[in-house]
């Protein structure tokens, strides 16, 4: 397998790389897959735009045509989840927006979400930052906004971001105590500002004031290496983060998007929530019985206590199931796939490569975090993509906590949800594609013209051979980083071409990429999260009595 970039002279040109001038393509006689339909189909391709999805199409003959006969033709993957060319923890991710993206599509992912970090707290002045890095783009891209100070200024800015930048999420950190972490002041703050922009409010949810401590605590116990990492911040605090995040997010009524869920026990708060709603008090407005009640003219809701409240409670819950909070969970593939095992390697090199936050737990929760990917819990699966080469990873030499957050895993992830997932009978095909496309592509708002392979989508499309296999190691992957965490593994089920923005770009096991021909993609808010969140609003304010008239005391 090659690991050569096209490369033209100094940059990447199309003219020396044999790239395909042709903006016409046919895809013949493959299955194509979409997230709730599967047919065998053609698909015609012009100008980046996918035209027809038909059996038997004809075409002329300038029309480059590709045999798919036997093998899957399915949406690109969208990795919701990545930081490229970011600054953290004292030095700069090793994959920039060429280099990662390349990556990206040699696995079979035409489109990615970066975290825009804030400079000095700025967001604009974060934002132009990124544009700068992303100019090299070779695939299509979008952004969210982490927010780490909140002011009437960042608050104002929001809204550029929503309204004119087409960033429609706002990441909040939980950890990262004295860098990127927030309290849950500044959270409220933040989750209220979200909801009035119809901005996704995401997390990354484990309580940095109780990680500080665990690390203090391995320090003074002499545990300096990476094993450290793990153990001074367990599930427990994940569990906790996500937790209260989810009601807070309760609390102001907005949706919440938790990013890389690495525990049973962030899971389980997800799966409790997105069961049965949790909201300041229990009112009629939130138990469907209530409702009932109060539909049928009954100015009490029965069995309303007017000091308890709703006595129904316990039943709405087992009754309509489908109630439930907003609550999305983004499982990543390391945590899906890997157990912290490698963490207690005795060579540096190879435990701190594992390092990453929320730490990869024990062997289980990754088994169970499957399940809960395979049951519709969890809903999509992104990478956290944050690479560090060994020389980086090795300025925590001395001390775990200086050891720089992040693994890979943008190449790997569509073969490694397809093996894991797929190939096991955990999923179905379409729910592949619904995992590590379509889904993201609609909490983002921009489906269909991605996430889809229907007349009108981008031509962003992935060809799957399931009886090809593939290998992973860090001599023949992409990435700039000279390690892999998933150094070894095989498996079934092989991208054998990917075509983004109608451009073929990965064939026969060579990359032809361009840097400067990706596109940002705005993402408009309101996603459909969000519908029926303003009905219940009214609805629960509507539900409150007038404020009881009480006499002054007297004296
Ligand atoms: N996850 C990680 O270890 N590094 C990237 C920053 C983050 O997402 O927390
Ligand atoms: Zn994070
Ligand atoms: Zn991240």
């Amino acid at each position: 397998q090659s690991n050569q970039f096209c490369e033209a002279g100094i940059g990447y040109g199309e003219v020396g790389c044999g790239l395909s001038s042709s903006t016409k393509l046919l895809i013949k006689g493959g299955t194509v897959v979409n997230a709730h339909h599967q047919e065998v189909a053609d698909v015609y391709v012009e100008d980046g735009i996918i035209v027809a999805v038909k059996p038997d199409l004809k075409v002329t003959d300038d029309v480059k045509v590709i045999d798919a006969t036997g093998k899957f033709v399915m949406p690109g993957g969208i990795d919701p989840h990545t930081h490229l060319a970011m600054e953290f923890m004292g030095t700069e991710t090793i994959d920039d927006f060429f280099s990662g993206q390349a990556a990206a599509l040699a696995g079979g992912t035409t489109m990615h979400i970066d975290f825009v970090i804030p400079v000095n707290g700025s967001l604009i002045a974060g934002l132009e930052s990124y544009e700068e890095k992303a100019k090299k783009s070779c695939m299509d891209y979008g952004f969210h906004m982490a927010i780490t100070k909140f002011d009437d200024s960042v608050s104002r800015d929001m809204e550029i971001m929503v309204k004119e930048k087409g960033i429609n999420s706002f990441k909040f950190f939980l950890a990262y105590k004295g860098s990127l972490m927030v309290n849950d002041e500044l959270l409220l703050e933040g989750l209220k500002r979200c909801k009035s922009l119809g901005a996704l409010a995401m997390v990354h949810a484990e309580n940095g004031d109780a990680v500080f401590e665990g690390q203090k605590r391995m320090i003074q116990l002499g545990i300096t290496g990476p094993e450290g990492h793990a153990l001074s911040r367990p599930p427990l605090l994940e569990g906790e983060a996500t937790a209260r995040a989810i009601r807070l997010a309760g609390f102001v009524n907005t949706p919440l998007y938790v990013v890389h869920v690495m525990s049973i026990d962030a899971m389980e708060e997800i799966a409790k929530a997105r069961k049965s709603a949790y909201f300041p008090n229990c009112t009629a407005l939130y138990h469907p019985l209530c409702n009932l009640s109060l539909s049928k003219g009954i100015s009490k809701p029965f069995l309303w206590d007017s000091k308890q409240g709703c006595k129904m409670y316990f039943n709405c819950q087992i009754l309509f199931k489908t109630l439930g909070q907003r609550v999305v969970g983004e499982p990543v593939v390391s945590g899906l796939v890997l157990d912290d095992s490698g963490l207690w390697d005795s060579d540096f090199a190879t435990a701190s490569k594992f390092v990453m936050s929320p730490p990869i737990r024990a062997a289980g929760h990754n088994k169970v975090l499957q399940g809960a990917l395979s049951n519709g819990i969890l809903q999509l699966v992104g990478t956290d993509h944050c690479v560090f080469n060994s020389t980086q990873k090795a300025l925590g030499i001395d001390d775990f906590r200086k050891i720089p957050n992040g693994v890979n895993g943008i190449e790997e992830r569509m073969h490694l949800v397809w093996d894991t997932m797929v190939e096991s009978g955990q999923i179905s095909i379409n729910d592949f594609v619904r995992v590590t496309s379509t889904e993201c592509a609609r909490i983002f708002n921009i489906y269909p013209r991605k996430g889809a392979i229907i007349a009108g989508s981008d031509a962003d499309i992935i060809i799957l051979n399931p009886n090809s296999s593939f290998e992973i190691n860090a001599q023949s992957h992409h990435s700039r980083t000279d390690t892999n965490v998933y150094e070894g593994r095989r498996g079934k089920g092989k991208v054998e071409v990917t075509i983004a923005g109608g451009r073929v770009v990965w064939e026969n096991n060579e990359l032809k990429v361009v840097p400067g021909s990706g596109k940002y993609i705005e993402m408009p808010p309101f996603n459909y999260l969000f519908s029926g969140i303003d009905k219940a609003d009214a609805s629960y304010l509507s539900s409150l009595n007038a404020p009881v008239k009480r006499s002054k005391p007297t004296t």
